[in-house]
């Protein structure tokens, strides 16, 4: 059996290496010669699974994606050639739900205010969005949350998105990434909707680049510096546009998902799948795949305040280097070539492909040494305390 794999998706060789041979690949330059006698296609979100890519391949057994996001993927099309698909829904919510927290722990550290004292309104309920809510409820945040798709059939409370953004200190962006209907999310955030925004808000997007029009953010940040802006995913990836880049608070090139746990149970979910379809035991473990963490346990005696909070998820993950490097490597291209030539493919995607995977939370053993309370941080994810 011939396993055509991203060369971007960790353990593919310790999971599927018995079951035949393995070739690695650009995602994103793949093709449809590549692909021909492939008899399974592992991807990322960067390979656009459609006919023209598989048009010569007669002899697919099963696609899969290692994503939460499927818009990369021509299911119908698949549907229609009965070729078996699993994307991994859940398989990096975690390490979305983290990445946010962090991202609003940094945001007051270089504001000001508590975070404690803020509200959050979360766009999109599904996984990544409860992920990002789940921590934020650890540390007693308030949080709203909108979701028109899930609302009615979710026991959970949901308001409109003009009430959300009425009420809210901080949005995040949860949705997938949908052209039509109804609940389309496609410039969701557009030039009205960003005008909208209450006088120093903040919005982070964590999920997919055009659900916030690009263009408009910019014009609306000249005049508004008011608004402050995470952003991991950009309209036009790979190539984000310049101009925005400074006017956004926190910078990175699409790695909100990009903890090791994430993308192990990302090709973990693919494997089960495929055994699954295969008829066979998936025998192997997921656990036995992570390296423990350098330091795999922390004697905590209390967290006295929210810097020390953030300098507790600092050790686990500084996002502060991911936007630095951010920075350098795409605006330092850009003046190189005078601004006007965008295509810094190389440098988004290089950034990713050698990212240092961070851990989750939960690789990191805490202990209380103490009398506070400090159970809290096993909802937040830490193992150890109070568990
Ligand atoms: N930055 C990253 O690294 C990263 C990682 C994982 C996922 N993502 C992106 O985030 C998206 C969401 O991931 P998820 O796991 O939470 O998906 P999910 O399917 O579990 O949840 C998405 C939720 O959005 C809701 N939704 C759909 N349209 C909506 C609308 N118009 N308004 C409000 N809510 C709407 C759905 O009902 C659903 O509950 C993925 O599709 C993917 O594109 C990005
Ligand atoms: O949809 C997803 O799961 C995420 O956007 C994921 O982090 C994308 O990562 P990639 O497949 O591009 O490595």
């Amino acid at each position: 059996m011939k396993i055509l794999a991203d060369e971007n998706m960790p353990y593919v060789q310790e999971l599927f290496g018995d079951l035949g041979t393995i070739e690695t690949v650009n995602g994103r330059e793949l093709t449809s010669e590549q692909v021909k006698d492939a008899d399974v296609l592992l991807v990322r979100s960067v390979t656009q699974v459609n006919e023209s890519l598989l048009g010569l391949n007669c002899k697919l057994k099963f696609v899969g994606s290692a994503t939460i996001g499927t818009d990369h993927i021509d299911t119908d099309y698949l549907a229609s050639r009965d070729i078996p698909f699993s994307n991994a829904p859940g398989c990096n919510a975690t390490a979305v739900g983290e990445f946010a927290f962090i991202a609003m722990l940094e945001l007051i550290n270089r504001f000001g205010g508590k975070l404690r004292d803020k509200t959050v309104g979360i766009v999109g309920a599904g996984n990544t969005g409860s992920a990002v809510a789940k921590c934020l409820e650890a540390y007693d945040v308030t949080v709203l949350l909108h979701d028109p798709v899930i609302q009615g059939s979710d026991p959970r409370d949901f308001i409109p998105l003009d009430e959300l953004i009425a009420r809210c200190d901080v949005i995040s962006l949860h949705v997938p990434i949908t052209k039509t209907g109804e609940h389309k999310t496609w410039y969701l955030f557009d030039e009205v909707r960003l005008n909208s925004l209450q006088q120093g808000t903040w919005l982070l997007n964590c999920c997919r680049g055009e659900v916030i029009d690009n263009r408009a953010l910019i014009k609306i940040k000249q005049v508004r510096p008011d608004i402050k802006v995470v952003l991991d995913v950009w309209e036009g990836e790979p190539n984000p546009m310049h101009e925005l880049i400074p006017l956004v608070e926190l910078a990175t090139p699409h790695i909100a998902g990009y903890s090791l746990e994430g993308k192990a149970r990302g090709t973990y979910m693919l494997y089960q799948k495929l055994m699954q379809i295969l008829g066979k035991d998936a025998d192997k473990s997921m656990k036995s795949l992570l390296p423990a963490l350098w330091s795999a346990q922390l004697d905590i005696e209390s967290i006295p305040s929210e810097k020390s909070l953030l300098q507790l998820t600092r050790f686990i993950y500084d996002l502060r280097d991911d936007d630095e490097l951010f920075r350098k490597t795409i605006l330092d291209n850009s003046s190189k070539n005078a601004q006007v030539n965008y295509d810094n493919n190389n440098g988004f995607d290089l950034m990713r492909k050698n990212h240092k995977h961070r851990r989750e939370f939960s690789a990191l053993r805490l202990v209380n040494t103490g009398q506070s309370d400090v159970n809290w941080l096993s909802n937040l994810g830490f193992s150890g305390v109070g568990q």
